[in-house]
């Protein structure tokens, strides 16, 4: 089956949540226009890394994105995987994906397992421990976000599930992007997915972002780069291949977990 899939490439505003919900509002619409299936939103769009100011900041409970991108769905009849926000829960801040399907459904959420130090993370927030699995237009699916793409055994133990599209959003840096490209191909072909990746634009005071939003497949050919710049890219994926790529090597079956941590 074919899949339009629209990847949100777009800047996040450093500590100012109205003006991006209403960017994303926008790209929520030119992806509807575009007639996407699925729209991909980057990491911490609603803050950034702002995140000494989260107390004042951060989406309590989640609750505004929920119902933001919920009644977006349902309006444009899209599915959208949210990216991710900085949300308040119990005391505590996470970094938050919310997955919600065309008739403005909530099907999953999932909070960052791997904590990236360099931004500070550790010292902000606290780690999911849940995997999300989740079926979008009839495709298997995961989702990651940023840093957790350094973490292969992460992804593999999910990808045990047989998966058709790996997504991972992400506020990746300019400096380490090369890095960005590799392990996100290494990814697609280990685990023999699709993998659908977003990354911002523009910058904070630490950092540069200069996209190269990726669809790669599994055999590790990237079918659409989004360059450095802010845009909407709009791609017709068609996922009826994954057998091909599966059946002739077995890399699910041929594994010796046994020698393994
Ligand atoms: O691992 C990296 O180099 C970047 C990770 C990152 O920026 C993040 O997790 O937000």
């Amino acid at each position: 089956m074919t899949l339009r899939i629209a990847l949100a490439q777009i800047p996040v505003e450093h500590g100012k949540p109205e003006e991006n919900y209403k960017k994303v509002a926008q790209y929520l619409s030119k992806a509807a226009q575009a007639k996407a299936d699925v729209v991909v939103l980057p990491e911490l769009w609603n803050t950034g890394y702002d995140l000494a100011r989260l107390e004042e900041i951060a989406d309590v409970e989640g609750q505004r994105t929920k119902e933001f991108i919920q009644a977006k769905a349902q309006e444009y009849k899209i599915d959208i995987v949210g990216g991710s926000v900085a949300i308040k829960e119990n005391e505590q801040f996470y970094n938050t994906t919310y997955i919600v399907d065309k008739q403005g459904k909530l099907i999953s959420e999932y909070r960052k397992v791997h904590l990236f130090r360099l931004m500070d993370e550790d010292k902000y927030l606290a780690a999911g421990e849940q995997k999300n699995v989740f079926e979008l237009s009839g495709v298997k699916s995961a989702s990651f976000i940023c840093y957790d793409i350094r973490f292969p055994e992460w992804l593999r133990t999910v990808a045990k599930e047989k998966l058709s599209i790996i997504y991972v959003v992400a506020q990746w840096p300019q400096t380490r992007i090369e890095q960005w490209k590799a392990l996100l191909v290494a990814r697609a072909i280990e685990n023999q997915a699709y993998v659908v990746a977003v990354n911002r634009v523009g910058d904070n005071p630490d950092n540069k972002f200069n996209g190269h939003s990726l669809i790669i497949n599994p055999l590790g050919e990237v079918l659409s780069d989004s360059g450095d710049q802010e845009t909407l890219t709009v791609y017709d994926l068609d996922t009826s291949e994954m057998e091909k790529f599966t059946q002739q090597i077995h890399v699910f079956e041929d594994r010796r977990p046994e020698l393994y941590d």
